[in-house]
């Protein structure tokens, strides 16, 4: 498998928080979640990559160049989305196009077009009346009419309904289809990367918890439940995130580390992926 972006040792200070010694690559014709919890260094790292604000400690590699040595050459070929995308608040769909447009060699109009119509987008319209919806749709069309290789996106479906959602995930999976681009993203939505994500990257206050095959990931932990007559059951055992209740209790068990075996007179459940965030971030996790 190809590596479009290879990082690592990456550490990065900022007011206290610390993005510790991240290593991890992300695989052209793949699809690669980023998940977190609010403030776990998502958009550090994705700010990093793109060379927005520099590392303290570490190397960057994007089509196997050096990304400070290379930064102009390679941003020609990813189509970068989050929120603070620059345009011009004042001027329509169409004026943004064409003063942007010129920067990027490789711009074709005629999927300019395509995405503005796939998207129901009237040109004419002023940036700023896009609703966010209409915004990240905007910003879609102007990160993919120059044929990226790599997509990066910070939180592209925050905020957006369930059917701009949808439509949207969908586009990454049809994107994805000629195995020639690599697709990165970050959310906070479990359900997003269950649905389209290939890998993860599951990261907790500015480390890496988890990285590999999705599947891998939801195989890797079981949610176990017990009453209260059965808690000292687990008494010894290295369980994630314990929450007790009045009637009993309910836990995440990492197979990797402790052997199941322990737990097979408790009910043992498949998590979902919210679970494995929710009990991690719960216990702490390190
Ligand atoms: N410019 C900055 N100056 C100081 N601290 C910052 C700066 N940008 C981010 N941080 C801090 O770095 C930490 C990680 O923030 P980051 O935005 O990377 O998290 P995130 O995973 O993207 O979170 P969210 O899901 O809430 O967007 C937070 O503690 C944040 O306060």
């Amino acid at each position: 498998m190809e590596n479009v972006v290879e990082v690592r040792r990456l550490t990065k200070q900022l007011n206290g928080f610390v993005l510790n010694d991240l290593n991890f690559d992300i695989k052209k014709g793949f699809i690669t979640g980023f998940i977190g919890p609010n403030g776990a260094g998502k958009s550090t790292t994705i700010r990093c990559i793109m060379d927005l604000i520099r590392q303290d400690q570490g190397d960057i590699r994007i089509f196997d160049r050096s990304h400070s040595e290379h930064t102009a050459k390679i941003k020609q070929r990813i189509g970068f989305v989050y929120d603070e995308n620059y345009y011009y608040e004042d001027s329509s769909i169409e004026k943004n196009k064409r003063i942007l447009s010129p920067f990027y060699k490789n711009w074709d109009d005629e999927l300019f077009y395509y995405y503005l119509k796939k998207f129901h987008l009237p040109a004419t319209k002023l940036v700023k009346h896009l609703s966010k919806g209409m915004r990240m749709k905007f910003s879609l069309a102007m990160a993919l009419a120059h044929h990226p290789e790599f997509i990066i996106m910070d939180e592209p479906t925050a905020g957006l309904d369930p059917i701009v959602r949808r439509e949207l995930l969908d586009l990454m999976q049809e994107l994805i289809q000629d195995e020639e681009k690599a697709i990165f993203f970050s959310t906070h939505i479990t359900t997003d990367l269950e649905r389209i994500a290939d890998f993860i990257i599951f990261i907790h206050d500015g480390r890496i918890i988890f990285q590999g095959e999705m599947d891998e990931f939801t195989e890797r932990y079981v949610l176990v439940k017990g009453t209260a007559d059965q808690r000292s059951l687990l008494n010894g055992l290295p369980v994630i995130g314990l929450r007790e209740t009045d009637v009993g209790f309910e836990c995440l068990v990492d197979s990797v580390k402790t052997s199941l075996s322990h737990f097979h007179a408790l009910l043992m459940e498949k998590p979902t992926l919210e679970d494995i965030m929710y009990y991690t971030v719960r216990s702490g996790y390190q």
